[in-house]
């Protein structure tokens, strides 16, 4: 390939850019939510695979925890069962809860693997009732009820919300230089399984281990104003507003809210990008073009 002196010195810049970064991360873990919708184009799913392989190469510990709702969403249309969610979250009652596994711990865990090999690095799927990764409890629902005027605890079924992380678990795979990729599924004292909303345990994951980053890779631009305006930074006080007045719901709202709470325990930022964009990670990691919305713990 022959260049000329611009194109160059143009790769040249990108690449100095990176190295501030590639110093910063060095040994530092990165905690990468890939959304079920950015895995329906396999293009993204192999740009997203070679960014993630990337990241260990320069010394960084990615550990990735991946959804599925869509692919979930296909398999339960198949099999004539019908699916709904309340804020965000799949209402799950026992033969939905073995299609989530079936779906999550299978075909969508092993197809990230196989493509992170593909792109010449070493990943190990699990979910989270492989070696006690992820302790679950059953997760109480809130919900506003125009009959009560007032909000009222509904049962949404084998939903779970994460009550321990085994980092031991993660440290194994990390030290035998895997990059770990975790399917959302939570197990109980009493081995009662859950479904778990894959942003709350990246959220988790991010805390136990005090990522540098989290990362939550969606279907959209960022978190959007009610004007369809991409918000690039948002605050504490901010974010409550948007959820009180309505802007903010369904599936953004487990993202935000565990981005939030990520920050708050200590990861020092979270980010909620546009997984369509080709390598939306190696972006937000490596240069300076921000292409998302930047969670803070700041209050103004
Ligand atoms: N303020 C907002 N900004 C952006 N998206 C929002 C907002 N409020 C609700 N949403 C919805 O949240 C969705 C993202 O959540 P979800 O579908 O669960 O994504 P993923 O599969 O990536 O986890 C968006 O596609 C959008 O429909
Ligand atoms: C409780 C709950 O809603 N669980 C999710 C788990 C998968 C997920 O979170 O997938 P995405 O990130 O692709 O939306 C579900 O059943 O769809």
């Amino acid at each position: 390939m022959s260049l000329n002196r611009e194109s160059a010195l143009q790769i040249a810049r990108v690449l100095t850019e990176a190295l501030p970064y590639i110093q910063n991360f060095n040994g530092r873990t990165v905690v990468v939510k890939f959304g079920g919708n950015a895995m329906v184009d396999p293009q993204l799913h192999e740009s997203f695979a070679r960014d993630v392989v990337l990241m260990k190469l320069v010394g960084m510990n990615p550990v990735v925890v991946h959804g599925g709702g869509p692919q979930i969403g296909a398999l339960l249309e198949k099999l004539n069962i019908h699916t709904e969610f309340v804020n965000g979250m799949r209402v799950t009652d026992a033969q939905t809860m073995d299609v989530v596994e079936m779906v999550l711990g299978g075909s969508v865990n092993k197809e990230i693997v196989s493509s992170i090999s593909r792109s010449g690095g070493k990943a190990i799927g699990v979910t989270g009732k492989d070696g006690g990764l992820i302790r679950a409890r059953k997760l109480k629902v809130n919900r506003y009820s125009p009959e009560l005027g007032a909000s009222e605890i509904i049962d949404i079924g084998h939903v779970g919300e994460v009550d321990k992380i085994d980092v031991g678990v993660l440290n194994v795979i990390l030290g035998s230089d895997f990059i770990p990729v975790i399917a959302p599924i939570g197990v109980d004292a009493e081995g009662n399984t859950y479904n778990i909303n894959a942003d709350l345990v990246a959220g988790k994951i991010a805390q136990v281990m005090q990522a540098e980053k989290l990362m939550l890779l969606t279907n959209v631009a960022g978190v959007l104003d009610g004007e369809g305006r991409i918000l690039t930074g948002l605050t504490t006080e901010r974010v409550d507003e948007l959820i009180a007045d309505g802007t903010i719901s369904g599936g953004m709202l487990p993202k935000v809210a565990c981005a939030l709470d990520a920050v708050k325990a200590g990861v020092s930022s979270a980010h909620i990008i546009d997984g369509r964009v080709p390598h939306a990670v190696l972006l937000e990691i490596f240069t300076d073009v921000g292409i998302g919305t930047l969670i803070s713990n700041r209050r103004n």
